[in-house]
């Protein structure tokens, strides 16, 4: 395999390679795609397109990484290698920040306060957390002493999403190596930038070759990642959908599988809430990302004494958000990832008003930017639970607002969906905090706040939101496995 050590990526021509043990290359069949810019609609580069025979390179040399310096690297050793991933992330952050708003559409300040910042520090994390997990053993009277070991998984897929690229992939990179694994990563076709970059930032910090590999494609490229017999492991964040055929093409290897999937979150304001609270972080749950996050609070609902006053000002809070160019520091809400989901969320505002929804604010794409594709935050009412806008994930800067009279009225709503990934609750009495989140079918619950993260706690929906948990031991449980020895006395 021919191929260059240091990335073909820079301001001039932002180029996308596969990277393959420990260098970059392009497709054997030379094929690429375009990259597009979706605030300016122009071609930020070439990706290369790889096929079943890129995938089939990236696992061999995952394959032979297992048993070469990597597999034998000393846990302290390979927690240092781990950290200074997130050393050099933090010091070519504005690079990657670029990069990532370029790819996404998101505003350059969010890239930088949280996508990067939050790549960094799952590598951080995960390097300090490696060094300080036990396992367990048992001692059988003066007859035997069981132990248990972990021992890496083997070779795991990681396919990822567009919305937050190098946040996510590095959440499942970071435990993946902590682990001992080497990867085969494959990022969105729509957000190729920051993984081309992480890969040599991999490199830099004194991860062997072949132990993390990339290759660049499209849904079949992640298929082919799915059924490939010499893979162990497929760690997919994505939609629910996908996630169903994923399962199907992994079945016949029988792969471990750790699902991040779709969300329709609940954001439920009871009378006694602070309004003010409520409203500060109901901007941020509703439209931070354009809207672009899982666990985005998309179906609000309020207690109908504080209803009217809460969209009111709902309503004006949402008139100062400026949506434009990501590289102006004031914009809030940037352009949405393509044209395609452009068009999916468009045709989620007319489904909204065929069902009688009342646009409070929004309800359509921004004037005035010739290029780009901007849409404008979205506040619907008047919609009943069983409309498309109420039930469907929309993924965009669009939220449906339904007032409620009693606990039991908006818990069955609420639990009225086939998704169940996250949910806000707002109260200030404590009793109704801890009865109404024990109710909530969801794998995380925030009481009073919405995306407070603590890396050590479970993380994954349960029904069509995802399988397994991931975060501090959890993601250990998936990453390795467990031998439990007995030793006879
Ligand atoms: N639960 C979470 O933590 C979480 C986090 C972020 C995004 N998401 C979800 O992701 C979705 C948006 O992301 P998206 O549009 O990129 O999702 P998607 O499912 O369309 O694509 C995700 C990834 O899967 C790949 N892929 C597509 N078809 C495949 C196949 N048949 N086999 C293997 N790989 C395949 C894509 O190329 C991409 O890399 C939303 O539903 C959102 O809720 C969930
Ligand atoms: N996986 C995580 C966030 C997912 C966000 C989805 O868009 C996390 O915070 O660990």
């Amino acid at each position: 395999m021919e191929g260059k050590e240091m990335s073909t990526l820079t301001k001039a021509s932002i180029d996308c390679a596969h990277f393959i043990d420990g260098k970059y290359l392009q497709s054997a069949s030379r094929e690429t795609f375009a990259n597009i810019n979706p605030a300016t609609e122009e071609n930020l580069g070439s990706v290369a397109l790889g096929g079943q025979e890129e995938i089939n390179q990236a696992v061999q040399a995952a394959r032979l990484a297992l048993k070469g310096e990597w597999g034998k690297m000393p846990l302290k050793e390979r927690s240092q290698t781990i950290r200074k991933i997130g050393d050099i992330i933090l010091e070519r952050k504005e690079e990657l920040a670029t990069l990532e708003t370029l790819d996404t559409g998101k505003p350059l300040w969010l890239s930088k306060k949280v996508d990067i910042d939050r790549a960094a520090n799952n590598f951080h994390f995960f390097a300090d957390y490696m060094t300080s997990i036990g396992t367990e053993a048992f001692q059988q009277d003066d007859v035997a002493i069981h132990y248990a070991i972990r021992r890496p998984v083997g070779v795991i897929g990681l396919i990822n999403p567009w919305n937050l690229p190098l946040f996510l992939m590095t959440w499942k990179l970071a435990p993946a190596l902590a682990a001992g694994n080497t990867v085969v990563m494959k990022p969105s076709e729509v957000t190729p930038m920051t993984a081309t970059i992480l890969v040599e930032i991999c490199k830099q910090a004194g991860v062997p070759d072949g132990v993390v590999n990339l290759v660049h494609g499209m849904g079949e490229t992640g298929a082919a990642l799915t059924s490939h017999p010499d893979v162990d492991a497929i760690a997919f964040t994505g939609e629910t959908i996908t996630g169903s055929t994923i399962m199907q093409a992994a079945a016949p290897t029988l792969k471990k599988l750790s699902f991040e999937l779709g969300g329709k979150n609940p954001n439920i304001i009871f009378a006694d809430a602070d309004l003010d609270e409520v409203i500060e972080t109901t901007i941020r749950s509703s439209f931070i990302n354009q809207g672009e996050v899982c666990l985005c609070g998309s179906r609000i609902y309020v207690e109908r004494p504080i209803y009217d006053e809460f969209v009111n000002r709902f309503v004006e809070k949402t008139k100062t958000l400026k949506v434009g160019d990501p590289f102006d520091d004031s914009t809030f809400v940037g352009a949405l990832v393509s044209k395609e989901h452009y068009e999916k969320v468009l045709n989620y505002l007319d489904i909204a008003q065929q069902e009688g929804g009342r646009f409070e604010i929004g309800g359509s794409k921004t004037e005035g930017l010739d290029k780009g594709y901007f849409i404008n935050p979205t506040i619907i009412t008047g919609l009943g639970k069983d409309s498309r806008c109420v039930r469907e994930e929309i993924f965009g800067p669009v939220v449906t607002v339904i007032p409620f009279n009693t606990e039991e009225e908006v818990l069955a709503q609420v639990n009225d969906t086939h998704y169940g990934l996250s949910a806000s609750l707002w109260t200030t009495n404590i009793k109704r905090a801890t009865r109404v989140s024990a109710q909530i079918e969801a794998g995380i619950v925030w009481v009073n706040t919405w995306f407070l993260r603590d890396l050590r706690t479970p993380f994954g929906g349960m029904k069509h939101s995802g399988i397994g948990r991931e975060g501090g031991i959890h993601s250990f449980d998936f990453y390795s496995e467990l031998t439990n020895i007995t030793l006879k006395m």
